[in-house]
């Protein structure tokens, strides 16, 4: 898998591509339907965390949930045929582990995006939990990073410093730059905003895999 191009893993140039996504989405693992799929799973757990329901309802959604886990497990797949986080066509990879992250604009060498962390990113006293926080910069950073023709590297080091309180269900503004890039090492930072207020930032460090590190 790593040593193929984003085109040969998915169908697009790259992770964060401002063009050539005009593929048919039918083709691709999970089909037209997935983002719909996959943003109702963000929003169950949203609203999941949100509520204290009553006993007959919490039966009744363990009783279903059993029934789709049971159902699915006959469908599954290799992680490389998941559309689970291979839709890069979609917000979030098309996954729920990760915010709700748009793209606005991209260079070569640096990004802005919006991004939206839901009830389910709570850490506690309506704040963003610092874990949800770091895995938004680890997956920004980490997918930027692999674009504009770069070969896939892995984080190696990811330091969050946390400034000011991250905000749940408000749009916050996320821009990441390349700082260094020299042989095998790449250097990013990452800043996330609520107006002008900063509420993190973070640098983290990429090694580019070797053709044997798949
Ligand atoms: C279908 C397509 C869809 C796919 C979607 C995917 C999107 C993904 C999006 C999500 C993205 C999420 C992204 C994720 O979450 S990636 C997942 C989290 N990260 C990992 O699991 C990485 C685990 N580590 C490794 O695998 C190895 O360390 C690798 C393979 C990366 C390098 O091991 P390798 O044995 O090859 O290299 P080396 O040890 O000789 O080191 C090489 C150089 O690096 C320097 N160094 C190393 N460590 C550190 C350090 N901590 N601080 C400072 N420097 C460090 C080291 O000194 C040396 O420097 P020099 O001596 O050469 O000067």
């Amino acid at each position: 898998m790593v040593g193929l191009s984003w085109a040969e893993r998915i169908g697009v140039p790259e992770s964060f591509a401002l063009a050539g996504l005009e593929m048919d989405p039918a083709r691709l693992p999970g089909g037209t339907g997935w983002g719909e799929l996959a943003g109702e799973l963000r929003g169950y757990l949203d609203a999941l965390v949100g509520v204290d329901p009553p006993a007959d309802l919490v039966s009744e959604m363990a009783e279903q949930l059993r029934s789709w886990r049971e159902r699915l497990a006959a469908a599954r797949v290799p992680e490389r045929d998941q559309p689970w986080g291979h839709r890069v066509d979609l917000p979030a990879r098309g996954q729920a582990l990760a915010p709700h992250v748009e793209m606005l604009d991209r260079g070569d060498d640096w990004l802005e995006a919006t991004v939206v962390f839901g009830r389910f990113h709570l850490g506690g006293h309506d704040a963003v939990h610092g874990g949800a926080v770091a895995l938004l910069f680890d997956e920004v950073l980490g997918r930027f990073s692999d674009t504009h023709g770069r070969p896939a590297a892995r984080t190696v080091s990811l330091d969050v410093a946390f400034r000011a309180v991250t905000p749940p269900e408000r749009e916050l503004r996320l821009r990441v730059w390349f700082e260094r890039e020299h042989g095998r090492k790449r250097q990013l930072h990452g800043e996330l905003r609520d107006g002008d207020v900063v509420c993190a930032e973070a640098r983290a460090l990429f090694i580019v895999l070797r053709p044997d590190q798949g």
